[in-house]
């Protein structure tokens, strides 16, 4: 089994780095992909850089070049359901992104013709987070994912996001991390932690904690794979 681990951003997946034995980095598309062994498991580890395109090139080539049998996806996000903090952990049952918009065209948000509103994520991985998020006796909530090319911000729009995806949390590369390995058929796990509530204070609270929800996600990622 070879292991596609992937986040957004350096914080994302430094804490995961540090971790690795025999690394060897590629450069590829303008990218950099760490080959190394976990413990005596194979994974690739990068960092896509934000939104939308860069997450999908990473992820493609995750799969298509580097032929990963999963993929699964550590990283922070705003959050969009009440009850989350910063900090939480929350899973990805389902993704949309809530930029896609032709409804001009009568599609609903988040449709285009041949596609989906939303991607399932696998459901195994699921239920092995719950495993291991009872024996960490951490929570973590399992939610809808709305993904978009913007940094969230506003009342306004989180209230947008809200009511047309039922969103628990929103970030900017998950739904198309999904679409990718929906469509090369690689069961995938999108997991986020919160650094803050995609307000007027998201800009802050992002600067704040994106580190140390990074690490929560990351050292969460881990367990799972050491039970993969
Ligand atoms: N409120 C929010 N809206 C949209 N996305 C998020 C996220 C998740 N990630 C973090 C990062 C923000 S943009 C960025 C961050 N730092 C420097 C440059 N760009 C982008 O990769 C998406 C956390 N909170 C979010």
């Amino acid at each position: 089994m070879k292991i596609a681990i992937m986040g957004a951003m350096p914080e994302e997946v430094a804490p995961i780095l540090e971790r690795l034995d025999d690394v060897e980095e590629v450069n590829y598309a303008k990218n950099r992909y760490y080959k190394a062994k976990y413990k005596d498991i194979d994974v690739v580890v990068a960092y896509s850089k934000i939104g939308k395109v860069f997450s999908t090139l990473t992820a493609a080539t995750m799969l298509q070049m580097f032929a990963c049998d999963v993929l699964l996806f550590t990283g922070v996000a705003g959050a969009v359901n009440p009850e989350l903090k910063i900090g939480d952990l929350v899973v990805a049952n389902k993704l949309a992104q809530h930029d896609l918009d032709i409804t001009i065209f009568g599609h609903p948000h988040g449709y285009v013709p041949e596609g989906s509103v939303y991607i399932e994520a696998d459901k195994d991985l699921i239920a092995l987070s719950k495993i291991v998020a009872s024996e960490m006796g951490v929570n973590v909530k399992e939610g809808i994912i709305a993904t978009g090319d913007q940094f969230i911000a506003s009342e306004e729009r989180k209230n947008f996001i809200a009511e047309t995806f039922k969103a628990d949390a929103l970030e900017m590369e998950g739904a198309s991390v999904a679409v990718v390995c929906d469509a090369l058929g690689v069961p995938f796990f999108i997991l986020r932690s919160i650094s803050d509530s995609a307000d007027m204070d998201a800009g802050f609270n992002f600067e704040e904690f994106v580190e140390s929800s990074a690490k929560v996600s990351a050292e969460f990622l881990m367990k799972m794979v050491d039970r993969l």
